[in-house]
């Protein structure tokens, strides 16, 4: 059974100089239990999309399409019940840490808060959940009196973490949760990640720009580019023998979880990803495609299957495959 439904999702940004299209008409789907990792470079529209799954978008973000979580569409949710279900039932946790934290107020505090917000827990019980979460991700319970600037990177990506889980969501969105830490404590947090997702049955999106890490935390992977998924599949399958040449590229940057090269560009990728106000006609990775066709410019691109539960925007795999 499908825990989070996206069809046709699209988001615009309306901003003075014109329309940004950030995401373009992404479908996908993510069963109870499952972990889906979203890759792609900067500007591709991976955070755009995970904070449209709980409405967290500025006011000039038009959004498109349904989001279904647990058969509810989380568009035309009223404001009440959409409060309702974040941290309860869905809960993000962002890139750099520091910045999700106040920094005036004490860790268990921080942690209780969601408890309390929700009316899940008394102070009393609440502490004892702080304790408990602690524990989870690794932390003693004495942190609870610490303040952030006491903790080191991956401490503060830990209190995020028991934030996240101190509800018992169902799903957690993490959106380049290791990016700011170094490589030593980037793969302790993904190990931890790994761990509770499977132990509490909790399903995940994880969005990271290298594939590897996805490779290793995640069930399902969907590359996007330009603001549209251009592979979907098995993690795995698609880490080592994907489809698409941007997935084939982004794969070769990152080779292993960690590598120092994870924070490079795509290899053998020339030029710039697209701005999206000014988008490359036809399939919009053309002009930087090591195997483009003439066709390429004025394809009119989508997601062509590629092998079982596979998928590829490409039109050597619609060749290939025989779809037409
Ligand atoms: N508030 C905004 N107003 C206008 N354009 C925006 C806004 N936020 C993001 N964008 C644009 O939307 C596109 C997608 O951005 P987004 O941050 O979702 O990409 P990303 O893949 O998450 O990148 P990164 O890895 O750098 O976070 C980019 O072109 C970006 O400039």
């Amino acid at each position: 059974m499908s825990l989070l439904e996206l069809e046709d999702v699209s988001v615009t940004y309306r901003i003075a100089s014109g329309e940004v299209p950030a995401v373009r008409g992404v479908s996908l789907t993510l069963d109870s239990g499952a972990a889906l990792g979203v890759a792609g470079e900067s500007g591709s529209g991976k955070s755009t999309l995970a904070m449209a799954l709980l409405r967290l978008l500025p006011r000039d973000a038009h959004v498109g399409g349904r989001i279904l979580l647990d058969g509810e569409d989380v568009l035309t949710m009223k404001w009440g019940r959409m409060r309702a279900v974040r941290w309860a039932e869905a809960s993000i946790v962002f890139q750099g840490a520091q910045h999700g934290l106040n920094p005036v107020r004490r860790i268990g505090d921080q942690i209780a808060e969601p408890l309390l917000v929700h009316g899940l827990a008394k102070p009393d019980a609440a502490g004892r959940r702080v304790t408990e979460l602690l524990e989870q991700v690794g932390l003693p319970a004495w942190r609870a009196r610490s303040y952030p600037h006491e903790l080191s990177g991956g401490q503060r990506q830990r209190v995020m973490i028991a934030m996240a889980l101190a509800c018992s969501p169902r799903l957690i969105i993490a959106d380049e949760p290791t990016t700011a830490l170094d490589v030593m404590v980037q793969a302790q947090v993904l190990s931890l990640i790994k761990e509770l997702v499977a132990e509490h049955d909790i399903s995940l999106i994880m969005i990271s720009h290298d594939l590897s890490v996805l490779a290793d935390v995640c069930d399902q992977l969907a590359v996007m580019y330009a603001g549209r998924v251009v592979e979907h599949g098995p993690s795995t399958e698609v880490f080592h023998d994907a489809k698409h040449p941007y997935s084939r590229a982004l794969a070769a940057a990152f080779p292993t979880v960690g590598d120092p090269a994870s924070r490079l560009a795509p290899k053998g990728l020339g030029g710039d990803p697209p701005d999206p106000m000014q988008l490359p006609s036809g399939c919009a990775f053309h002009p930087r495609c090591p195997v483009a066709l003439d066709e390429c410019p004025t394809l009119d691109v989508e997601l062509w299957p590629a092998g079982e539960r596979r998928s590829a925007a490409c039109v050597h795999v619609r060749e290939k495959e025989g779809a037409s």
